[in-house]
């Protein structure tokens, strides 16, 4: 009987989409004998810093890519959010899985303007920060990293009015009902690849590729591709005030959106293009922003 073991965070996110790959894979196979490897990364111990402080690149995926390279895992399953965008030699991530809501929520009230002036809004990520200080100046944004059942607890505790999470692991953990509303791309325009799962395996694993094939999505896997061409040319990651967001346009090709801020939310360059290759389109956006001075802006922020 032929095996495949799955390395995984174990954060209740990260637990849940790869029971859900495993679920799958077990459909789709079910003499395969499917076996979870759970492992705690950098990121998730280094809690009490943001991440672009931390080096943010990488934190949450480099134990198990490891897994991979040493044999004690097939697959890995990721966040396409939080993976780098160059691979270690070796490894690829040969399959996309259908996305999930790509959106921000707001959490805590039912809209921006049911916040107070100077209310505080809990969000580590400068992305977010930059987008919303744009829309609301007054507002205050306050540190808040951990897991998603983390953030909430904090939020309940009276920590802050509202915070901002990603819709996709909200709806995932069952915490739907706890949305107060999803929050149009054109305010909070989604990080490169947030709301889609992507596995890594090792490059030219046959069995494992074929394995995985009817989980690949390919339209995901396309507007995926476009963010993160675009996220690489500018050298960025999660850890820095980039926005990358690509849609089908309805014609066979793609709209991709980029956007890079200031940390205080004053200067946010927006560049779009439509394009049939989504690689060409990523760097086409990019160059535009690059055009428009967004290296000079992520020098200022990296410090
Ligand atoms: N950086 C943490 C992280 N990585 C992926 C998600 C959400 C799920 C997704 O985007 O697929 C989250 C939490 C959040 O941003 O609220």
């Amino acid at each position: 009987m032929s095996k495949i073991v799955i390395a995984t965070r174990e954060s209740p996110l990260a637990l849940w989409q790869a029971n859900h790959v495993a679920d799958r894979l077990s459909e789709l196979h079910p003499e395969l004998e499917v076996e979870l490897l759970g492992m705690t990364s950098r990121g998730d111990q280094l809690l009490d810093r943001p991440l672009y402080k931390v080096g943010g690149k990488g934190l949450f995926v480099k134990e198990l890519e490891t897994a991979l390279q040493d044999g004690s895992a097939d697959i890995a399953v990721h966040s396409m959010k939080d993976v780098p965008m160059a691979l270690p030699p070796g490894l690829t991530l040969g399959v996309i899985c259908e996305r999930e809501d790509p959106t921000d929520s707001l959490v805590g009230v039912s809209g921006f303007d049911q916040l107070p002036q100077g209310a505080r809004v809990g969000t580590s990520s400068l992305r977010r920060g930059s987008q919303l200080l744009r829309h609301r100046p007054d507002l205050e944004i306050g540190f808040l990293r951990g897991n998603v059942n983390t953030r909430l607890a904090k939020l309940d505790a009276g920590e802050f009015n509202a915070i901002i999470l990603a819709s996709a692991g909200l709806k995932r953990l069952g915490f739907e009902d706890r949305i107060g509303q999803l929050i149009d791309p054109d305010l909070s325009l989604p990080a490169g690849g947030q709301g889609a799962v992507g596995i890594e395996y090792r490059d030219g694993d046959d069995r494992i590729a074929e394995l995985l094939k009817p989980l690949h999505h390919v339209q995901t896997a396309a507007c995926v591709l476009a963010e993160r061409a675009l996220v690489r040319r500018l050298d960025g990651g999660c850890d820095v005030p980039i926005a990358s967001f690509a849609l089908p346009d309805g014609d066979g090709g793609l709209w991709l959106r980029g956007r890079v801020g200031s940390t205080e939310g004053k200067t946010l360059l927006l560049a779009e293009g439509r394009g049939r290759d989504p690689e060409v389109l990523g760097y086409d956006v990019a160059d535009q922003l690059l055009q428009a001075g967004a290296a000079e802006l992520l020098a200022a922020v990296r410090g």
